[in-house]
């Protein structure tokens, strides 16, 4: 079975991107991804990206662009991530789940240890933004 899972890429007014380090009580712990979860039962991708990232940051975003989706195989399960380029309409991050956050610039961005799934979706972001 493959796990869909959205994310997304909240990009703020100086085109820094937001990631959040995942804690140690979540699966991949410490590993940073870009925020988001499952896609529940009859909600459709988009749906789902609103909910997580109001759960789990309380901000509401706008989606202004997808990535491709990426199916990636870990050892004990299959999710396939599916992107969004966002941006916030309104509220300041508060973290319900994970560890930290932070803005990050393209730089920065290829430094972090990132959760596997996410590593072809910011290479494609970052093709995208050149
Ligand atoms: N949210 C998110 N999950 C990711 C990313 N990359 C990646 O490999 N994953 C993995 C980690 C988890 O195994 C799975 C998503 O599960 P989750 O625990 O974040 O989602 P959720 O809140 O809906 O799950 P649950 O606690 O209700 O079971 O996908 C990413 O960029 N964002």
């Amino acid at each position: 079975m493959i796990i869909p899972v959205v994310c997304a890429l909240i990009v703020d007014d100086d085109g820094r991107v937001l990631a959040a380090r995942r804690s140690l009580s979540m699966d991949l712990p410490g590993k940073w991804e870009f925020p988001g979860g499952k896609v529940e039962l009859g909600e459709t991708p988009e749906e789902a990206l609103i909910r997580e990232i109001k759960e789990e940051l309380d901000l509401v975003v706008r989606v202004s662009a997808t990535l491709p989706d990426y199916v990636h195989h870990y050892k004990e399960k299959s999710i396939k991530l599916i992107p969004f380029v966002c941006s916030v309409v309104s509220g300041k991050v508060s973290l319900k789940e994970h560890e930290s956050w932070n803005w990050f610039n393209r730089n920065e961005l290829q430094q972090l240890d990132w959760a596997e799934a996410d590593i072809p979706i910011l290479k494609e972001y970052l093709l995208i933004v050149t």
